[in-house]
């Protein structure tokens, strides 16, 4: 088999000094009671990557919140794991790399679009910027009403309760409460650690490589102290800092270390037992972490489609297991 297909990664994600910048999501709304955007049933939709880290949040608290039991609250459309010069694929892609296709509902009055970008443009003639997921549509306006994972993990949590099954109305992963504990341990995992490994990953100069590689470990030593003799991040209780954390650290052993170079330690390799012993306990725990994690889809997403970090597009077996059992 060869690997011919152009990638937007073949394109590079580094700017000219080597280092990688997140850009900065530019559709901010909020769905809520009085606004633009009103909780409805039957009306939004939400596109996501099975891939990636960020629309991997949304898919957690979705089944977190039993979403996915109400019919037509909150629809999934799945692109395809390969993302192309084009972008994200919602049809037919065109490269002969390994990849799972697009499956879930087409977008009302956008059944023939073939990319992310054309539901971007369709909500912003002048839009610019990369087509990212996660993407929370709405079919009413016409429009993306977030693309922030941030956000929307924040106002997704609530936004739908009253039509939710009873036991989780009410439930927040934002807790009054916790909101200083979180705030601030989202300060030092998002540059460090969800963002580190892409700076790692992405770097194109050893300086920019270094700058990003050695606090990214850093922070999983800190990570690793602040587990001790504890279940979760903040308080007692599952919060959005567990969920932020677990799909960079689901991804970590299967791809990071390899594909972006994130090599020092394994989590699986005894150096951070706490931080293993977290991950493995959401994992087989919690179906809502487990039924929305999907190996195969994250690796040939990664290996397949940066082209210039992995040229022959060859999606390497292991780890085996992707996660180790409960009980090892
Ligand atoms: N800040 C965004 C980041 C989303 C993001 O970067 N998503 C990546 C996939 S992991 C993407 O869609 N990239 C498409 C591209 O770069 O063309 C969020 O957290 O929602």
């Amino acid at each position: 088999m060869s690997f011919t297909s152009e990638s937007v990664a073949s394109k590079p994600f580094a700017s000219a000094d080597g280092r990688y910048h997140r850009q900065t999501s530019t559709f901010r709304d909020v769905i809520a009671p009085g606004t633009k955007f009103e909780p409805e049933v039957g009306r939004y939709k939400l596109i996501v990557s099975l891939a990636c880290p960020w629309a991997s949040r949304v898919l957690i608290v979705r089944a977190l919140k039993k979403m996915d039991q109400v019919e037509n609250l909150l629809p999934v459309t799945v692109v395809d794991t390969f993302l192309g010069e084009k972008g994200w694929c919602l049809g037919e892609v065109d490269t002969d790399r390994p990849h799972n296709p697009a499956y879930g509902p087409k977008i009302p009055g956008h059944e023939n679009a073939r990319y992310v970008r054309d539901l971007y443009l369709a909500a912003d003639p002048d839009y610019e910027l990369r087509a990212t997921v996660p993407l929370l549509w709405d079919t009413k306006h016409n429009t993306i009403v977030n693309n922030e994972s941030s956000e929307l993990i924040r106002f997704l949590d609530t936004a739908f309760d009253q039509f939710l099954p009873k036991e989780v109305q009410g439930i927040t992963y934002y807790p009054k409460e916790l909101r200083k504990e979180i705030d601030a341990i989202n300060e030092w995992v998002y540059p460090t650690i969800n963002n580190g490994v892409y700076k790692s990953g992405f770097a194109t100069t050893m300086d920019a490589y270094l700058e990003n590689v050695k606090p990214l470990f850093e922070s999983l030593d800190s990570l690793e102290k602040h587990l001790q003799g504890k279940k979760y991040m903040v308080g007692d209780q599952l919060t959005e800092a567990d969920i932020r954390l677990f799909t960079t650290i689901i991804r970590f052993d299967p791809v990071y270390v390899g594909h972006f170079k994130c090599n020092l330690h394994t989590i699986r390799g005894g150096r951070f037992p706490n931080v293993h012993r977290w991950l493995r306990e959401l994992y087989w725990n919690d179906e809502a972490f487990k039924s929305t994690t999907d190996f195969d889809s994250i690796k040939k997403h990664y290996y397949a489609s940066h082209v210039k970090i992995n040229p022959t597009g060859i999606v390497p077996l292991g780890p085996e297991p992707h996660i180790e059992p409960l009980d090892q």
